[in-house]
């Protein structure tokens, strides 16, 4: 049996489509959707994600400014930019690409973000939302997209046994949010699980965000499970997930690529934070 691929771009492609249309009737009704993007220094990775989300607002319509800053830049220059992008009512969204360079201090960054235009989901507020129930916030992008991608293969989430391997604040923990909201029994599994392989076994839905390539091995799926792969490393210039895709695809019902599966999505749910965020500012 040879398991199903979970084509991110189709799923992020209708999504899309809806998005557009939103973004027209905001603009008719004289809004002009607008994401900020912050990048400092010149790390590869970072390059390609940020363009391709500038490529993603100019798809559905939203404006997007990008500030490319010098990888030395102080704190103080970061946090007096984030400040003026706070109050400019042009802008609506406000993302700070991490990792941020060492020296600079990332948590003191996010905390000075407006919630309200903080389209990743990372500010405190918004994480706390989520993980109360409250609801109404800005939830994290990838988990958001992984969340789609389940959903389009149709398997019910509801009583299922979810491992989560990673505990990040932004993938590995509002992940095991969403699908305990969603009913899921979860685990969540890092670099000290004892029987890490035995758990991930037990999985019905394997969400594997640890950053190792190929991590996870066609001998801890359970047949027939839905496997995410969140990973993105680059191993000698080519792109490597965290699961061994040729043996899950042996073992799995369903399994998603790299790429072409969660960061597809990724990008589809900030474009859909951003609107929300226009909507709401107005
Ligand atoms: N403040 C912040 N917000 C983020 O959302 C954020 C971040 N920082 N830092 C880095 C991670 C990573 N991330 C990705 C987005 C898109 C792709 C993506 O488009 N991937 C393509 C392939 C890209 C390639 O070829 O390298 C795919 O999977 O098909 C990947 C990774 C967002 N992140």
């Amino acid at each position: 049996m040879s398991a199903q691929i979970i084509d991110g771009k189709k799923v992020s492609k209708d999504v899309r489509e809806e998005l557009k249309a939103k973004c027209e009737d905001l603009k008719a009704k004289g809004v002009e959707p607008c994401l900020a993007v912050v990048l400092v220094g010149d790390d590869p990775g970072s390059q390609v994600y940020v363009r391709n989300k500038e490529r993603g607002c100019a798809e559905v319509g939203i404006k997007s400014i990008a500030y490319r800053l010098d990888a030395g830049i102080t704190q103080q220059t970061l946090l007096e930019l984030v400040d003026k992008l706070n109050r400019d009512p042009a802008v609506h969204g406000i993302l700070v690409q991490l990792p941020l360079p060492k020296h600079l201090d990332e948590k003191e960054v996010l905390r000075l973000i407006d919630p309200k235009k903080d389209v990743d989901g990372f500010h405190v507020v918004n994480a706390g939302s989520l993980f109360t129930g409250e609801g109404g916030g800005f939830v994290s992008c990838t988990p958001q997209g992984i969340m789609r991608l389940i959903a389009s293969t149709g398997v019910s989430i509801e009583g299922k046994n979810a491992v989560v391997i990673g505990r990040s604040n932004i993938v590995g923990k509002p992940m095991a949010m969403l699908l305990l909201n969603a009913n899921a029994t979860v685990t969540v599994c890092h670099s000290r699980t004892k029987n890490l392989k035995e758990i991930a076994k037990g999985a019905d839905i394997l969400v594997v965000a640890i950053g190792r390539p190929e991590f996870v091995t066609g001998d801890m799926i359970k047949s027939g499970a839905v496997v995410i792969d969140v990973g993105m490393n680059r191993v000698d210039g080519k792109l490597k997930g965290d699961v061994k895709f040729d043996e899950a695809k042996e073992v799995a019902g369903y399994v998603t690529p790299v790429p072409g599966g969660v960061g597809p999505t990724t990008i589809t749910m900030l474009l859909s934070n951003t609107l929300q965020a226009a909507e709401a500012q107005g």
